[in-house]
């Protein structure tokens, strides 16, 4: 297992990188826009730790007008791991009785919280089939 990032969502671009990077000195490893999900992520990293990043999410402004709501986790997004194998890690978390908010249907990224409601991503190493029964199974955080 390996510790991959921490997400934190931003409402200014400009002003997030001018406070990481010019302030931090964390440098910009990647960027993805998503105009579907009408949202930018952008990871960062210090360079003694480049494998240790930021995850910077900015959600465009909103085209209807609707704010999404994430109550308390507003800029705390989550915590990311890389798992060696997504299922076995997520029936193990299900049998110790945690909720898979989102299971990993898809074999790649699955949303656990901890007794906090701090949410753990977790991503997949590679990429493995969708399983039954995880391929069926609802969300059931709120995403
Ligand atoms: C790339 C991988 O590390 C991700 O974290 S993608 C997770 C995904 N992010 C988004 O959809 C970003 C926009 C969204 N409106 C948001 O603000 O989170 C996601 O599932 N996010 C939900 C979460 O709780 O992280
Ligand atoms: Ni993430």
């Amino acid at each position: 297992m390996k510790y991959l990032h921490t997400m934190v969502r931003i409402r200014d671009i400009d002003a997030s990188l001018r406070f990481y990077c010019e302030g931090l000195g964390l440098k910009e490893t990647r960027r993805m826009e998503n105009p579907a999900g009408r949202f930018t992520l952008i990871f960062l990293a210090a360079d003694e730790t480049p494998n240790a990043e930021i995850e910077l999410t900015y959600n465009w402004p909103p085209e209807n007008g609707e704010i999404e709501d994430y109550g308390s986790a507003r800029n705390f997004g989550h915590l990311a791991f890389r798992v060696a194998d997504i299922y076995a890690t997520c029936a193990r978390l299900q049998a110790m009785g945690y909720t898979i908010n989102r299971p990993p249907r898809d074999g790649h990224m699955a949303f656990v919280r901890s007794p906090d409601l701090i949410s753990i991503e977790l991503l997949q190493e590679g990429h493995l089939p969708p399983q039954e029964p995880w391929a069926s199974m609802p969300n059931t955080g709120q995403w």
